[in-house]
């Protein structure tokens, strides 16, 4: 039962910014089997007749809601210019009150790490991988049809978001034509949030966690052409840590062909200043794919 028309969504806010609006809707989710948020910026360019215009899905990360994309990284700016959608989900599922769901900031609330889980009990509601790329993909094409170009979707996010980014092109190929990460986590099953997240959501068996780990799944990619985009900070304190292993993805990718450019900014830590530095270049990276 998915949404087919704007009717099954409840507009929270709407801000004019750059000469678009950046609008929040909830929605009943029938994936995560409660009542989501998510956020959508229209830009100027939405306001014409029969426009089709690319989306950018955003994913954020640990800790995040589907505001702190939208109140600190400054896309708007550029997501005007390219006359391009953002679309930014929450992060887990809501008010599902299952025990030891907050007691961690790394697991359970806002930690969804955008998988389908099969563990109890965390599979009935921890289903972001499907609520992403089938549940709210489906939304936007069918409630927004009249602005989106259905062919045209690319994904980005950062660190837990990033590692989501990454796993949903390459389990989907073709479903998003442009992928590119902030500090993404690279090789879940290889770091202490992956492996605390993967042990909870998906159980010991590493087979289950191959299947969403992009070092892992770039090594079987058989899709359309596509090249990684990958953003780290080198003061980044997780990446110091080896949260986020950019590298072994990069090997990975070496390993079997698939084009990644890795971008390390001196200096930059894992924060929303950094994101919104290079925001912008992500921003045209996703446009001369999506807009070619
Ligand atoms: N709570 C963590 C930090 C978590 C964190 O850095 N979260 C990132 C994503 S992994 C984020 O986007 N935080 C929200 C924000 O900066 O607005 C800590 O105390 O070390």
């Amino acid at each position: 039962d998915l949404c087919t028309n704007m009717d099954s969504l409840q507009l929270v806010s709407s801000n004019k910014i750059f000469g678009g609006y950046q609008k929040v809707y909830a929605h009943e989710s029938s994936e995560l089997k409660c009542k989501m948020n998510f956020s959508i910026y229209l830009p100027p360019q939405a306001d014409g007749d029969n426009v089709k215009l690319p989306v950018i899905f955003y994913l954020s990360g640990l800790t995040c809601t589907e505001q702190n994309f939208i109140t600190k990284s400054g896309f708007q700016r550029y997501a005007a210019q390219h006359g391009i959608i953002v679309v930014s989900p929450d992060t887990s599922p809501r008010g599902v009150k299952i025990p030891g769901d907050d007691d961690s900031w790394d697991f359970g609330v806002s930690a969804g790490f955008y998988l389908d889980a099969v563990m109890d009990p965390w599979s009935k509601h921890y289903r972001m991988g499907s609520y992403v790329t089938k549940e709210l993909y489906e939304i936007i094409q069918s409630a927004f049809s009249n602005l989106v170009d259905p062919t045209k979707f690319g994904i980005m996010g950062h660190s837990m978001g990033g590692h989501g980014a990454l796993v949903s092109t390459l389990r989907n190929p073709g479903l998003f034509k442009s992928v590119s990460a902030f500090a993404p986590i690279c090789n879940p099953s290889a770091c202490p949030w992956g492996e605390k997240a993967f042990t909870g959501y998906l159980g010991k068996d590493k087979n289950q966690w191959a299947e969403w780990d992009a070092t892992e799944l770039v090594k079987k990619y058989d899709g359309p052409p596509l090249t990684l985009l990958i953003d780290q900070g080198a003061g980044d304190k997780f990446y110091k840590e080896k949260q986020l292993l950019p590298e072994n993805l990069v090997e990975a990718c070496r390993s079997v062909g698939v084009p990644v450019i890795l971008n390390l900014r001196e200096d930059y830590d894992h924060s929303y200043y950094y994101i919104s530095t290079y925001i912008g270049e992500h921003f045209d990276f996703h446009a001369k794919i999506l807009k070619a």
